[in-house]
């Protein structure tokens, strides 16, 4: 399945805050919508689960009109909506069998998934008595319990430990792995970085950036190199670069273990490469310097 969100606007009242967004999402992928807090990413959730119209804009599932009705969706929402007062497995059950499962199913279902979150002891007891991690974790079984083929998780980790959200990005890498199409909001670039093949990112209501992360990274680090030595301080190994390689290189940056250098225009690794040996230098590290996600997010919305 592909979905493809195209040219969205939506205003509230006259106050227009998103201006035309697009993007694409395969099954067995997760997009990453990431955006500083009011960039608009809820919003456009919420549109492409049908809770707001957008004023104009459109958004298909493989060429066609999307119906979010017309699918099994498991959708976890920004503010959780469940019932404190109600018991885990009588919720999540209940919700299951909203959603269309029979009640054996949505009971069988529900105990697995509590036993894969690690919360099954808790099935008994009414959801205001857990603390707060194992509350997001009863939220995340009942948006898996219908075995849903799109997912959409808006920041799935807050709330939990190390543990937990390793728990929850194994979860999420099988649901992957199982071909499910997964939309995944948050302001964790390491969790994005980890498992989101594509990523948008949205800034006051524009996309500023998207397309497959590897090739992002890539043209990001375009001609870009990182450089140490065992025997030169990054000091004096900045001075050198600038002094015997200014018609290689320049250094873009000191950063704490390493420099960033730039290759010149018609230089290439190897004759960077040879001149360094000649200097003697003792190499620590040489490679293609790889952005991570955070410096691409900063380089794109941290402006303002
Ligand atoms: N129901 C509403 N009525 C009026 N304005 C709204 C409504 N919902 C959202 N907005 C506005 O739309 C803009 C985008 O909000 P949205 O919640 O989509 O941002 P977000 O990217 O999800 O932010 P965060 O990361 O803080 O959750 C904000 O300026 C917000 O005030």
């Amino acid at each position: 399945m592909k979905l493809e969100v195209k040219d969205l606007r939506k205003s509230f009242s006259e106050n227009e805050v998103l201006h035309g967004i697009s993007f694409s999402v395969e099954s067995g992928k997760a997009l990453g919508l990431l955006g500083r807090n009011g960039a608009g990413k809820t919003t456009t959730i919420r549109i492409l689960m049908d809770v707001f119209k957008a004023n104009s804009g459109e958004v298909l599932i493989d060429g066609k009109k999307f119906n979010p009705r017309d699918y099994q969706i498991g959708y976890l929402p920004e503010e959780r909506g469940l019932y404190p007062k109600k018991k885990v497995t009588e919720q999540i059950v209940y919700l299951a069998q909203l959603r269309g499962a029979d009640a054996k199913r949505a009971k069988e279902s529900t105990k697995i998934w509590l036993e894969k979150l690690g919360i099954e002891e808790y099935a008994n007891r009414t959801l205001e008595s857990l603390s707060k991690g194992n509350q997001q974790k009863v939220q995340l079984a009942q948006t898996l319990v219908c075995d849903p083929e799109i997912v959409i998780l808006d920041e799935p980790f807050s709330g939990l430990d190390p543990v937990n959200s390793q728990i929850l990005k194994d979860t999420v890498r099988e649901l992957i792995n199982e071909d499910k199409l997964v939309i995944f909001s948050s302001h964790q670039m390491s969790y994005v970085e980890e498992f989101c093949e594509e990523i948008a990112i949205l800034n006051k209501g524009e996309i500023v950036l998207s397309g497959n992360l590897k090739e992002i990274k890539k043209e990001f680090g375009n001609n870009r190199l990182i450089l140490s030595a065992e025997n030169f301080t990054l000091n004096d190994l900045e001075s050198i670069c600038k002094d015997k390689f200014k018609e290689l290189v320049t250094v873009d940056e000191v950063k704490k273990d390493y420099l960033i250098l730039v290759l010149n225009e018609n230089t290439t690794k190897n004759q960077l490469l040879e001149s360094i040996l000649k200097e003697n230098i003792d190499i620590e590290k040489f490679s293609v310097y790889e952005p991570d996600l955070t410096d691409i997010f900063v380089k794109k919305v941290g402006e303002e």
